[in-house]
């Protein structure tokens, strides 16, 4: 089972690898590492077993955060509204891939943080509001899928992480509350 000690700091040079294409058809070993990142994710978010367990909540997660340069990731977005247990978004993807995006870009007004960075890094992370996205789900079936607004945010955080891209790399430097116009700011 992942728990916060299988997961890299920034400075392992893992996190700014661009991470390998899985082999397809899909390994045993790549579908249970898919398990276990979403069983992480899960667990995360479950108060009992995150205080357990010592978990950071998390979205996402993205296999280099393991310190294996695959591309795999894994993303479990729940509901905003908490009555609907529905997640919103909830898969492993392998080689994930944006094939188009929005000119209309997109941020999180909280910022963002990311489980490998053990501080806040305050600012906005501009991202694209809309991607139209190809993956290979965990049975092998190759999906194309449009997302916007939240699960794209948290979908190109991941994917950042298959190119060796952090999120404060995104921030601006000079005035990291610097918006330029028409960026969607999610609450
Ligand atoms: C937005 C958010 N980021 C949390 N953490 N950071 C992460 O997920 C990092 C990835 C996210 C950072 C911004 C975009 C993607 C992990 N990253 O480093 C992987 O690369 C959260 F935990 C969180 N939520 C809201 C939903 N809540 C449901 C109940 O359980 C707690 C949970 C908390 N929302
Ligand atoms: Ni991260």
């Amino acid at each position: 089972m992942i728990t916060m000690k299988d997961i890299i700091r920034e400075g392992n040079p893992t996190l700014r690898a661009v991470a390998k294409e899985v082999a397809l058809p899909l390994s045993d070993e790549d579908i249970k590492l898919g398990e276990e990142m979403m069983e992480f994710l899960h667990n995360s978010q479950d108060p009992v077993k995150a205080e357990e367990l010592g978990l950071r909540g998390g979205v996402g997660l993205a296999a280099p955060q393991l310190d294996i340069s695959k591309r795999i990731i894994a993303v479990h977005v729940p509901n905003g509204d908490l009555e609907n247990p529905e997640p919103t978004l909830s898969a492993v993807m392998y080689n994930p891939k944006i094939l188009s995006h929005s000119v209309q870009d997109a941020c999180l007004g909280e910022g963002e943080g990311c489980l490998s960075v053990d501080r806040e890094v305050p600012g906005y992370v501009v991202r694209h509001n809309k991607i139209t996205l190809s993956y290979v789900d965990a049975s092998g079936v190759k999906q194309k899928i449009r997302l916007k607004n939240y699960e794209a945010i948290v979908v190109q955080h991941e994917i950042d992480h298959l190119n060796g891209v952090m999120f404060y790399d995104h921030i601006n430097q000079e005035n990291p509350y610097a918006l330029k116009d028409g960026v969607l700011v999610i609450e």
